[in-house]
């Protein structure tokens, strides 16, 4: 659970509906160069059919595996087998955790996104390594996304679940935002915006680890 734990500080999220005007390869390459320590490949209604995507997470995997960076997959538990990914992430509405866990097997990163106790309660019961909370802040990366529910989700989670198990949040987080999102219990922040459309994305995860690590002058 360590290992997971550690991956999580600084988790990008990115698929090429994200970077309108650059190429998603160089984002992640420049997001790398930056501090993430985690990334998650997440088309979402990017237009790109199955063959491009699988190209383009070929691209990004190969790239993450180059730098010791845990590459998941979200929604797509083929994509993520086909691209040998060290992980996935459902959410409520994705396929049931439980039987995404006998599909990926023991060994690969399972993560489930929780908004109550309840069910991040569930989601470990049914074999979740890790879960993301959310959204934080209002967000523009995911057009179904609920209500913001803060930071204060992640401590009433935290009272439900204990202090060890590994939790991120996410949803419109920016540097600034940062510290009130680890002083509430994550173990990291998860990010989309705030660095691919950021136009330098190595220089925003390196604001992103500088709040992280407390070293901004105040
Ligand atoms: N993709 C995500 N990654 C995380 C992570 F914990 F990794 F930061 N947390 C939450 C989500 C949202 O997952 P989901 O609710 O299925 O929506 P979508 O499929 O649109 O992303
Ligand atoms: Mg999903």
């Amino acid at each position: 659970m360590s290992f997971v734990k550690n991956s999580l500080s600084l988790y990008f999220i990115m698929g090429s509906q994200d970077c309108p005007h650059q190429d998603p390869v160089r984002v992640l390459e420049q997001a790398i160069n930056g501090g993430i320590t985690c990334f998650q490949y997440r088309e979402k209604n990017s237009g790109l059919h199955m063959h491009q995507t699988v190209l383009l997470g070929k691209k990004l995997r190969r790239l993450c595996r180059e730098h010791g960076i845990p590459f998941l997959v979200n929604d797509r538990v083929d994509l993520a087998l086909i691209l040998e990914a060290d992980g996935v992430h459902i959410g409520q509405e994705d396929l049931p955790a439980s039987e995404v866990r006998k599909i990926i097997g023991p060994d690969r990163i399972l993560g489930v996104s929780a908004e109550t106790p309840a069910e991040a309660e569930q989601a470990m019961l049914d074999g979740a390594d890790y879960i993301g909370v959310g959204p934080m802040y209002s967000t523009l990366s995911k057009k179904d996304a609920g209500e913001p529910i803060g930071p204060d989700a992640i401590q009433q989670i935290r009272r439900q679940i204990g202090s060890d198990f590994p939790i991120v949040g996410i949803g419109g987080i920016t540097p600034e935002r940062t510290p009130q999102v680890m002083e509430a219990g994550a173990d990291g922040v998860a990010v989309i915006s705030a660095i691919s459309k950021s136009g330098e994305p190595s220089e925003a995860a390196r604001r992103f680890r500088q709040y992280l690590s407390g070293s901004t002058k105040l």
